[in-house]
């Protein structure tokens, strides 16, 4: 059954389990999804307070300041962070203040040091005072307003966000687990020797950490050999895992036994997707464990992963970026072409070499063009454009 990119994701994503929440402190939910809304229990800034080191005055007596007409105000007191001014500011009279510290009664702007001169118990003002350099309480958000959504991914600035909002712990959605298996008779680990006709493991490698990125729990499995019953035993000894990643054996030759073993003794969702790279992509379950096969060429398995793998586990959409094409790109008639691409500024170039065993391409391009099914590009055309590296 083939698919388009679109459905396999859909697909993929109707198998994985519903997952519990846990709450966790701050500093293990990098990555992790937020589970609930979150609320702000105080407002930030939680008082007015001031953006620059300087003074605080009533705007109105500073207007007409200038090098040419400074304006000079009378000193009566400082505002520090945790140690406000306790009067309040008159007419003529300015405040020194601090980033962060909040603004006293009667001022309503700040002039920066770079514009004072001091003159004793005066200050000089060689320019306005603005009130766009104060902060308002809850100009960022206010308490009780509902901030970061759940189903977002805690991101480290949502992290910081969620902190700001008051909350030590958040409620996250267990990550999934996913186990990650080479197949091949020729893949062999990296450290070992390897003779004419073997492959050091890099899919295995690249997976491991494309799902760390992505907030799973990944673990890694021996390769298996391709032998039928050594998959087949491979598979049973697998416990606890959501999913099972596979890379290889999922094409048309005579050993490729991730496939046969789905489509005899499983259930295929879909066997191949209307893609280039990585077209032979599998998915089915093996006795209630959902089984997704990666093609076995290094570039298919990451590219499969990143576009159809990554946003089902994650939740979230591939993220795409619309740049100019600084070289035509081709579509291909019945398929969504990922081309390794180079991104220079505002622009996007074609990358040599497209073969899908040409490891090197990846990390060298750093970029996915998408091309539709039928669709074509020229030069100066816009494109949809993924930063994978
Ligand atoms: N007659 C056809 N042959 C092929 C077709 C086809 O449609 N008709 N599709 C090609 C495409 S497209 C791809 S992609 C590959 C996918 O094949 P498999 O998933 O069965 O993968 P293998 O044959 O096991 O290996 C392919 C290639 O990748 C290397 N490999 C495998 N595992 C790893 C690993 N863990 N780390 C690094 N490299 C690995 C392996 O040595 C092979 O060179 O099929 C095409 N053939
Ligand atoms: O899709 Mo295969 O992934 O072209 O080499």
């Amino acid at each position: 059954m083939f698919v388009s990119v679109e459905e396999a994701r859909t697909l993929l994503s109707a198998l994985l389990p519903e997952r519990e929440t846990e709450h966790v402190p701050l500093a293990l939910a990098y990555g992790r999804t937020l589970a609930a809304d979150l609320i702000a229990k105080v407002s930030h800034p939680s008082a007015t307070e001031s953006a620059l080191d300087g003074i605080a005055c009533r705007g109105a007596d500073t207007l007409l300041a200038s090098r040419d007409t400074p304006v000079r105000l009378r000193l009566v007191g400082e505002s520090r962070a945790g140690q406000a001014f306790a009067g309040e500011v008159g007419a003529g009279e300015a405040v020194r203040i601090y980033t962060g510290a909040p603004l006293p009664d009667g001022a309503d702007a700040i002039c920066p040091v770079e514009q004072l001169q001091d003159a004793g118990d005066d200050i000089v003002l060689l320019r306005p005072a603005l009130s766009s350099d104060v902060r308002h309480e809850g100009g960022d958000f206010r308490a009780g307003e509902t901030v970061l959504r759940a189903g977002v991914r805690l991101t480290p600035s949502r992290v910081a966000l969620a902190a700001a909002l008051g909350h030590a712990e958040v409620p996250t959605l267990r990550p999934l687990k996913v186990a990650v298996m080479s197949t091949g008779d020729e893949v062999v680990e990296p450290g070992q020797p390897l003779t004419a006709g073997q492959v050091y493991n890099s899919n295995a490698y690249g997976l491991l950490g494309m799902l760390q990125e992505a907030g799973c729990q990944a673990a890694l499995l021996p390769a298996a050999p391709d032998s039928p019953e050594a998959l087949e035993l491979a598979l049973t000894s697998i416990g606890g895992a959501d999913v099972l990643l596979t890379s290889g054996g999922v094409s048309m030759g005579k050993y490729d036994f991730v496939r046969d073993l789905l489509i005899e003794g499983g259930q295929v969702s879909f066997w191949k997707v209307r893609m280039r790279p990585g077209g032979p992509a599998m998915l089915g379950g093996w006795r209630g464990l959902p089984v997704f096969g990666l093609p076995g060429n290094p570039v298919s398995s990451l590219v499969v992963f990143h576009v159809i793998v990554r946003p089902a586990l994650t939740g979230q959409p591939l993220s795409t970026l619309r740049l100019r094409a600084g070289t035509p790109f081709r579509g291909l008639a019945d398929k969504t072409a990922f081309w390794r691409a180079e991104v220079r500024g505002a622009e996007v170039f074609d990358y040599a070499k497209q073969g899908s065993g040409v490891l090197r391409s990846l990390s060298e391009a750093g970029a996915l063009v998408v091309m539709p099914e039928g669709s074509s590009a020229e030069v100066g055309d816009e494109v949809d454009v993924v930063l994978m590296g």
